[in-house]
């Protein structure tokens, strides 16, 4: 499906009139929560996530039967500062071992029950180095968040949106930086795996990139210093809203470029959810400036979506309980 916008203000006029989750729906999914054969709160989280995904699928008994996992692909100028312990050939690489059912994200994605698709974006023309240029023109960057928009299946019921880009953990930092402010060292990380001199010269690339744009605006941010694969993960979650898809998070690209839409207009985050931490150093920075509380820490730092679709099985766990158990009255057991 197309996208209803062309411009980066028409975008941002959609994220503003984005709509809520359905408050009669939360009521009845609290009312049911504690009809349920266990202890009051005895499901912990389990409970605030099956009351957060009914408000937003407008009904108090929801299922998942349908996840889709989306991994978009891009590729960075920034690269030819020596930023990535990986060289960028292994971008398009990579996107053919996810066609091919090579990767860690194809067994991931299986195992959650959900379909996986991956979109490459312009693979062969890598945005240009932040460090001399802005990224994106504005026609990328809206193409870009077009691509991510369309690429989401509207009959989907739960979305998780991951990344392939070497590179991309410095656009990311920058990124995060720029909208949520301090230095570029709180930002910047080790990626796939930088030395510490690669560390050092990332960290003054990131610097660099930050002095060089007027980046006060976030959408103007994710156009000078991200990649199309993260303004794509926006677009894809702007467009989950926009179906009352929940969407699910993965690590600490896909959260960057997430924070892009609630720097834009607060509240554009509010039917995601943090699917893990990531062992990338700023990833907890980012999330606790999001206010979300990552549903798993298991040390991954791999990106591909396959945090965000491990944490599929939690929310479909939680699910499960909350519309298939068995109420005290249905099964005959005394209330306490
Ligand atoms: O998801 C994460 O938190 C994450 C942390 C570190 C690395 N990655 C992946 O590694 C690639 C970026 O790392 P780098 O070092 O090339 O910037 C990119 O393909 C990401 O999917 C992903
Ligand atoms: C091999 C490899 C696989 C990846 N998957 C996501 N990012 C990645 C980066 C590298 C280097």
């Amino acid at each position: 499906m197309t996208a209803p916008f062309s411009t980066l203000s028409e975008f941002r006029a959609l994220l503003e009139a984005a709509t809520g989750p359905d408050m009669a729906s939360i009521a009845g999914a609290k009312e049911r929560n504690g009809q349920l054969t266990k202890p009051p709160g005895a499901l912990g989280r389990l409970e605030e996530l099956a009351i957060w995904y009914a408000g937003w699928r407008d009904t108090d008994r929801p299922s998942i039967e349908k996840p889709q996992v989306i991994i978009f692909a891009g590729n960075h100028g920034v690269c030819a500062q020596g930023v990535s312990a990986f060289p960028p050939e292994v971008t398009v690489q990579m996107v053919a071992n996810f066609e091919h059912g090579g990767a860690a994200i194809n067994q991931l994605s299986k195992a959650a029950g959900a379909s996986l698709d991956v979109v490459a974006l312009d693979l062969d023309m890598p945005t240009q180095d932040f460090t001399v240029a802005p990224a994106m023109s504005e026609g990328e960057v809206v193409l870009a968040l077009i691509a991510g928009w369309a690429a989401v299946e509207p009959e989907t019921d739960l979305l998780v949106t991951g990344e392939m880009g070497i590179g991309n953990t410095t656009s990311a930092a920058a990124v995060a930086a720029a909208v949520l402010g301090g230095d570029a060292a709180d930002w910047t990380g080790r990626g796939t795996g930088v030395d510490d001199e690669g560390l050092a010269r990332k960290t003054d690339v990131v610097a660099r990139g930050l002095a060089l744009h007027d980046t006060t605006d976030p959408l103007e941010a994710l156009r000078c210093l991200g990649g199309r694969e993260l303004a794509a993960m926006a677009g894809a979650i702007a467009a989950a809203r926009h179906h009352r898809i929940p969407v699910i998070l993965d690590g600490f690209i896909c959260s960057a470029a997430a924070a892009t839409l609630e720097k834009a207009v607060a509240g554009s985050l509010d039917h995601t959810v943090a699917g893990h931490l990531s062992a990338e150093g700023a990833h907890e920075r980012l999330l606790d400036a999001l206010g979300k509380k990552p549903l798993l820490s298991l040390g991954l730092r791999l990106g591909e979506g396959s945090g965000g679709t491990l944490a599929i099985n939690v929310l479909k766990s939680a699910i499960a309980c909350h519309s298939d158990m068995a109420t005290f009255a249905e099964a005959g057991v005394a209330a306490g």
